[in-house]
């Protein structure tokens, strides 16, 4: 049958035939095939074999969104610059610092506070007026040194004249990712964006489908003869294009406009299950060398559609092989 006007089929029909019959075959054969870990480096562009769960919630803990002092919010509520409210530093967290570190430091009757970087864990501590739940901003209060640089007995205080809300710049445990969350669902498409939330997790490698492989044909009695000097754009792209969208494409070479000898190409790279997808372009219209359609019809493929209503790319034909796992994907080219 040629793609005669009566036979042709719109884009949208034509797409959800082919997106069926991709996840039919995916269904049935791709995801059952064994995966390979890579490296997180390798993974953008890959598809996950299986979901990706987070193991614990980040941040593991609560942290500083800014840098600055913890420091009870409850014991600045009156704070004015009339009547600013003092804290005596009591040791410095940093990002990794873990807890704050305790050995004598004391407030000495001063409500406590502890010098924060963005990124440290904040302190399980209180004052007489509470807990440190809030950070304030270095640049939002003004510090003073008391005592001899030379000596042990420096410390410092801060000056706080304005009310610090409650959890003011604290990153609560937990909100940027839930334990349990699926960070990668199997399937989905691994990119860049998912590097950062598996890595904050550990995960240094991941499971992923092998790579979908497709072969390329260009047809045509003037590439094998090479009579003519027509070059092949088709290939070249196809390659090209197959391997932007995660595939490992090999270029299979030229096939002539003769009937047997595609249909024999077809039968062999069909059987031997070494291609996932094979594409060809050119012989798919209805001239007197183009002998995709019949050739196809002769090794037994399924034809899902052959012509559709679009120009350019009318002739445009897919087909199933069941010879082996290959689906056969003809195109056109002009
Ligand atoms: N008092 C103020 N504090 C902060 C302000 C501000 O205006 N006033 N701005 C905040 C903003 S916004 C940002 S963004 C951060 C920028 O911080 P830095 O670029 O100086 O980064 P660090 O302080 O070194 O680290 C912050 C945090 O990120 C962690 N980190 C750093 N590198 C990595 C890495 N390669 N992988 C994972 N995590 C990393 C680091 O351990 C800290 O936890 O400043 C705010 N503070
Ligand atoms: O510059 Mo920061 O990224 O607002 O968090």
């Amino acid at each position: 049958m040629s793609p005669s006007a009566g036979s042709v089929e719109t884009w949208l029909i034509a797409i959800k035939k082919l997106q069926h019959a991709a996840n039919e075959t995916r269904d049935r054969w791709i995801c059952n095939q064994p995966g390979e870990r890579v490296p997180l480096k390798d993974a953008v562009g890959r598809i996950a074999l299986t979901d990706c769960i987070s193991p614990e919630c980040t941040p593991q803990f609560d942290t500083s969104a800014m840098d600055g002092f913890a420091v009870s919010s409850l014991a600045t509520k009156d704070a004015s610059l009339t009547h600013p409210v003092q804290f005596r530093v009591i040791g410095t967290i940093t990002p990794g610092s873990g807890c704050l570190d305790d050995s004598g430091i004391a407030a000495y009757g001063m409500e406590p506070c502890a010098e924060i970087m963005t990124g440290g864990r904040f302190p399980d501590r209180a004052g007489p007026l509470g807990q440190l739940d809030a950070c304030v901003r270095v640049e939002d209060i003004t510090i003073a040194i008391y005592g001899n640089s030379n000596s042990m007995e420096q410390w410092r205080s801060i000056i706080v004249t304005k009310p610090v809300q409650p959890n003011a710049h604290r990153r609560i445990a937990g909100n940027d990712i839930q334990c349990s969350e699926v960070l990668v669902k199997a399937g989905q498409r691994i990119s860049s964006s998912h590097i950062m939330p598996l890595s904050s997790l550990g995960f240094q490698d991941t499971e992923v489908m092998r790579k979908l492989r497709v072969g390329i044909w260009s047809t045509g009695n003037e590439f094998v003869t090479k009579s003519a000097s027509i070059a092949d754009v088709n290939g070249p792209f196809l390659q090209a294009a197959s391997t932007e969208y995660g595939a490992e494409a090999d270029f299979l070479g030229y096939l002539s406009d003769d009937v047997q000898s595609l249909s024999q190409s077809f039968h062999s790279h069909a059987l031997s299950d070494k291609w996932d997808v094979l594409i060809t372009s050119g012989a798919v219209s209805i001239g007197k060398f183009d002998f995709i359609r019949a050739a196809l019809d002769g090794c037994g493929a399924k034809v899902i559609f052959h012509g559709l209503n679009i120009r350019p790319g009318h002739p445009v034909l897919f087909a199933l092989i069941n010879l082996g796992n290959s689906s056969l994907f003809p195109i056109f080219d002009n």
